[in-house]
């Protein structure tokens, strides 16, 4: 073997250990230095090659570029391996974390290092961390705390939090309801808090999906001014809208009177047809004052079409739309989506001799404003049971009970003394008339209430029932009333909104809290 030949082997097999130790830093096991020693390896050996042979000096070269870049493959593992490690650690850190973080933003009293101490415990800075809770020392908190343990004063320092907030569901009771009036979902679950997802009573918009094709009019009686403004709108509906009509046929008969040009009005013979008109009927219009609107509620056993109610009377507070300016006002609600304010009506049953527990029948009598429990002609004082759902309520002893919707919390019951209460509230007023009692002050209850009135055996005197002040019933000794809200509301279209249409009533209406100004010189 020549010099060059032995020197050319060497080379070889110290190539082979190197190679062989970048392998192994390969696989896994062996870090950098491994990879380092293999090019050392390489270079150790290139030194002694200094030979003027080409071939060797070549070889050397690939050599060299052959150690460098298993440095550079074992580095980049190596690399990869520490992230890889540091994502798993964060990982399993977030996981730790997540668990136990049921702690509540808390108390900004707790001492801020101990909260920075346990935040740090938790490998993961996450908001969670920085909003840890409160350890209860300093009061009442903004909200309760749900960890079992937290860094109070005579916890050790390397505390956990520990325990879970147990998950619960919240849900509508349906009360046997069939119709699912009550099962809008307003209450939702989220990470343990208890929050109303949606606003009950938002300003709700209707908006026509094709141009309304029939229109009820609905008129207050002998009004000579009434029924000029309906002739009016009815020619102006026909002529410029093209839109069906139908009225009542005491107005038919009145306007057929007046001009054979109205022969393409509609109108009812009977109750029957009467019943069906929610289905023909788009829009309804009333023209006279608040007891027009009470009316032709009272029209609707069932569902009610939108109410456009026009004010042709003193008062008005459900009669926003002003007459005069009709044609814009029609115009605007026939082509372009309104605001509307649902307005609850009760539902009332009287049952005879109730105290057999008679199970209601019949239709129910509906109300817009109110139904009313008086002594009527008798001079006794009323003496009247009242039960919410199955819970005793009162007795009430005095000239009666009103019991009424919120839009008609501005009439009667304002009268005796109730709460104004805006229209889209959801409850049931309960309003004394003259109680002789010292403390009886009226109630506002929930909307999804069931409310039973009895005359009971030992009562001096009758109770009289009235709906919207109007179709009197008697109640005798165990005779009751039961009254809730019914699923059908009335639907009147605002003039501006809910809201502005309601305070510009009581303002207007009322003169509400008018009160001339204090000067402004005072004395010292
Ligand atoms: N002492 C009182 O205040 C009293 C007595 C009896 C009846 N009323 C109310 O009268 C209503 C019947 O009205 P009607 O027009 O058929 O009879 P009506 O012609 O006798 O008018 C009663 C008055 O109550 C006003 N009114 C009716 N509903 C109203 C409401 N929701 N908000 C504010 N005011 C309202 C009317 O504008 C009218 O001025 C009943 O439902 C009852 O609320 C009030
Ligand atoms: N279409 C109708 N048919 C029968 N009766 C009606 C009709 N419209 C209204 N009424 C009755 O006429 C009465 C007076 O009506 P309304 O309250 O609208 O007029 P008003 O008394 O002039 O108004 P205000 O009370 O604002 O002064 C009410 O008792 C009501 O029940």
């Amino acid at each position: 073997m020549s010099a060059d030949e032995a020197a050319l082997k060497t080379c070889h097999e110290r190539i082979n250990l190197s190679v062989a130790a970048s392998h192994q830093a390969e696989n896994g096991s062996v870090t950098t230095v491994s990879s380092k020693e293999s090019e050392e390896a390489t270079y150790a050996f290139l030194p002694p090659i200094e030979s003027t042979d080409a071939h060797l000096h070549e070889f050397a070269e690939a050599m060299r570029t052959v150690g460098k870049a298993l440095r550079q493959v074992a580095e980049g593992k190596a690399a990869a391996q520490a992230e890889a490690a540091e994502w798993k650690r964060k990982y399993e850190a977030e996981k730790a974390a997540k668990a136990h973080t049921h702690v509540i933003k808390g108390c900004s009293n707790c001492v801020k290092d101990k909260l920075e101490h346990l935040a740090s415990k938790l490998t993961l800075e996450t908001a969670s961390a920085d909003e840890t809770g409160c350890c209860g020392n300093h009061g009442i908190c903004s909200r309760q705390i749900l960890q079992d343990q937290c860094p109070g004063p005579n916890r050790k320092s390397d505390d956990r939090i520990v325990g879970r907030k147990v998950p619960f569901r919240l849900s509508w009771g349906s009360n046997g309801d069939k119709n699912g009036q009550h099962k809008h979902d307003f209450v939702s679950f989220e990470k343990g808090d208890i929050t109303t997802a949606e606003r009950s009573n938002k300003q709700i918009f209707l908006k026509w999906d094709s141009p309304p094709q029939t229109v009820l009019f609905v008129t207050k009686p002998n009004s000579n001014s009434v029924h000029a403004f309906c002739s009016e709108m009815v020619r102006w509906l026909k002529e410029h809208n093209n839109i069906n009509i139908f009225v009542e046929p005491r107005v038919s008969k009145e306007l057929l009177i007046e001009d054979s040009y109205f022969n393409f009005i509609q109108t009812w013979d009977n109750d029957q047809e009467m019943k069906t008109l929610h289905t023909k009927v788009d829009l309804i219009v009333t023209l006279g004052g608040d007891g027009t609107v009470l009316w032709a509620a009272s029209l609707f056993k069932g569902p009610v079409p939108p109410v456009v109610a026009f004010s042709l009377g003193s008062l008005g507070f459900m009669t926003p739309f002003p007459s005069e300016q009709y044609r814009e006002c029609l115009g605007n609600v026939l082509k372009r989506p309104f605001t509307i304010t649902l307005r609850s009506r009760l539902q009332c049953h009287v049952i005879r001799d109730a105290a057999k527990d008679e199970v209601e029948t019949g239709e129910p009598i509906l109300v817009l404003n109110e139904v009313t429990i008086d002594r009527g002609m008798s001079s006794y004082l009323t003496y009247l049971e009242c039960y919410c759902d199955s819970s005793f309520v009162t007795c009430v002893q005095g000239d009666g009970l009103i019991i009424s919707t919120t839009s008609g919390s501005t009439a009667y019951s304002l009268a005796a003394g109730g709460s104004m209460v805006h229209p889209q509230v959801p409850g049931i007023l309960f309003t004394p008339i003259c109680p002789h009692s010292l403390s009886f002050r009226p109630l506002i209850l929930p909307e999804y209430v069931t409310l039973r009135v009895q005359v009971p055996f030992n009562s001096r005197g009758q109770a009289w029932a009235s709906f919207d002040g109007k179709g009197r019933i008697q109640l005798g000794p165990g005779d009751a009333l039961i009254c809730s809200v019914s699923p059908w509301p009335l639907p009147t279209a605002c003039l501006v909104d809910s809201t502005t249409d309601f305070l510009r009533s009581i303002h207007e209406g009322l003169h509400w809290n008018l009160r001339k100004s204090q000067a402004l010189d005072c004395p010292a």
